[in-house]
């Protein structure tokens, strides 16, 4: 490692959200690796729960170049941060945190322990207001997107898609239609797969506006970081580049450090869930004593509300399917509540004979048990590629966002699964259950394996996210010797 005054400093900030937190982590992780200073800008909120839920500052203590700082996201401490409630953070962030983003870049706020001005600033790809304030006090920025490079290439292709009349989504339209505007996807891309921010039948709707506006600013930025595979999203990858040439894919992130880390001393070794939530590990115990492949994991992320009628559809769909399911049932899941924060009674009792629910689990290892054989999901980037790597086929029921995108991904063009969109019944969930489980895992297992196949040796040496990798690092020490003069 080089001494750490000489080293680049980035500064790393994320959207705070579980599924970007947890990206940014991992690539902070792997630069300390690969002995840059780094500090992680998270949100208050964000790092109380991080610092209360895991061990991250023990993970982090042997980077002396590391450092957290942390900035206030304008939300009341109440604020829900999920659900229909979750697009109020932009606002919250564009008004209060960017003016306090600027000052402590500039007042020396986010110098390095040591004293070091920033040289370089990783941001999320879904804010643009550090490129902003980036270009104006003269860092560079790097944009990185947490999100599928197919759904960032269908948020990039909005504009196009009102300028062919496709958007807005007309009333009483026939949601299989195929999208015609959207280069790479004609042919099997349906209305019901554009991310739910399109679902709107106002073009001035301000969450469509945000998503197509920030999209379009990553060609702003000095590059792009892409959590994903030139092997697993290679055709719209080469779309992508027309309008961001310098695009890195160095995912999954989390099968880079991991492969990484073990070819490190112990001391470096340490890795453990970036989660926002209390994990419980009781699970794994519960799963060690089921045979081989016979369970179906079912959570659908950090962000993800439902009703209660849902929830019970998806209870009943998984107990009639008569199969084992470990369910995390995060505690604000459901919108309406009997008892706050506790999985229903009625739940608990009927599940005993085959069923194990608790409130957040650790996910990876909990797909890497040799007793799950399916995953229901969200169909949220992170558990997409956290599937594909542990050779999990998927049952897709997409919340929003990208998801409605990568469930399409997954199920037509990977084929790595069933998409469940727009359906909650306990009739097709008990179908599809039995379908992934038992009459077409076969086939399932077939495509998933190869694709876990590609994904390790994408981040082994010589494969394209390892190169990637040492090409973005590379970038970013070039930088440095440009704005230190
Ligand atoms: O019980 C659980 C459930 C989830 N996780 C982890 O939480 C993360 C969840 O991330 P993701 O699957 O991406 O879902 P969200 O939390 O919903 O992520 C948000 O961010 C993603 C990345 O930008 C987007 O793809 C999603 O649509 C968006 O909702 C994953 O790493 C999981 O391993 C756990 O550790 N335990
Ligand atoms: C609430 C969502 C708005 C867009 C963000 C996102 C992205 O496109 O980068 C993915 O999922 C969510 O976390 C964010």
């Amino acid at each position: 490692m080089e001494p750490e005054s000489k080293a680049p400093h980035v500064l790393i900030f994320p959207l705070p959200a579980q599924g970007h937190v947890n990206s940014m982590l991992n690539l902070a992780q792997l630069l300390s690796l690969a002995g840059l200073n780094i500090t992680f800008l998270n949100t208050d909120d964000n790092h109380n729960r991080l610092v209360l839920h895991t061990n991250i500052l023990h993970r982090f203590a042997c980077f002396p170049g590391f450092q957290f700082k942390t900035i206030p996201d304008g939300l009341p401490v109440d604020h829900p941060r999920a659900g229909d409630h979750f697009m109020e953070l932009f606002e919250s962030l564009k008004l209060v945190t960017k003016p306090i983003f600027r000052e402590m870049l500039c007042s020396g706020q986010l110098n390095s322990a040591t004293g070091q001005s920033v040289t370089c600033i990783i941001a999320d790809g879904i804010l643009s207001f550090p490129i902003d304030v980036g270009n104006e006090i003269g860092i560079p920025v790097i944009h990185f997107r947490t999100i599928s490079a197919c759904s960032f290439w269908v948020y990039f292709c909005i504009q196009d898609m009102i300028e062919a009349g496709e958007l807005p989504i007309r009333e009483n339209e026939d949601m299989d239609c195929l999208i015609r505007s959207v280069p790479g996807m004609k042919t099997f891309f349906r209305i019901r797969d554009l991310p739910s921010f399109c679902r709107v039948s106002n073009l001035a709707d301000p969450n469509l506006q945000y998503v197509s506006n920030m999209t379009r600013q990553s060609p702003r930025a000095h590059a792009l970081i892409l959590n994903t595979f030139e092997d697993l999203e290679g055709p719209v990858l080469s779309h992508i580049r027309t309008k961001c040439p310098k695009t890195y894919t160095i995912g999954p992130l989390h099968e880079i450090l991991k492969s990484k880390l073990e070819s490190k001393t112990t001391l470096l070794q340490s890795r453990s869930p970036n989660s926002l939530f209390e994990v419980d590990k009781s699970c794994m115990v519960w799963l060690d004593a089921q045979p081989l492949k016979s369970v179906i994991y079912v959570s659908f992320g950090s962000i993800t509300v439902m009703t209660k009628e849902e929830l019970m559809e998806f209870w009943y769909g998984l107990v009639n399917s008569k199969k084992r399911f470990l369910w995390a049932i995060r505690p604000d899941l459901v919108t309406q509540k009997d008892g706050e924060g506790q999985i229903p009674l009625e739940l608990v009792e009927g599940t005993k004979d085959r069923g194990y629910m608790v409130g957040w689990v650790p996910q990876e290892e909990v797909l890497a048990h040799e007793a799950v054989g399916g995953f229901l999901t969200h169909s949220g980037w992170n558990s997409t590629l956290e599937s594909i790597v542990a050779g999990v086929p998927m049952i897709c029921w997409p919340y929003f966002a990208d998801q409605q995108t990568n469930s399409r991904f997954v199920s037509e063009v990977w084929k790595l699964g069933m998409d469940m969109k727009d359906v909650c019944d306990r009739i097709m969930i008990e179908k599809m259950v039995n379908h992934l489980m038992e009459e077409t895992r076969e086939t399932f297992m077939k495509s998933v394996t190869e694709k876990a196949r590609l994904a390790k040796e994408s981040v082994s040496e010589g494969g394209s996210s390892y190169y990637n990798l040492d090409h973005l690092i590379k970038d970013i020490r070039l930088m440095r010797m440009t704005t230190t003069k």
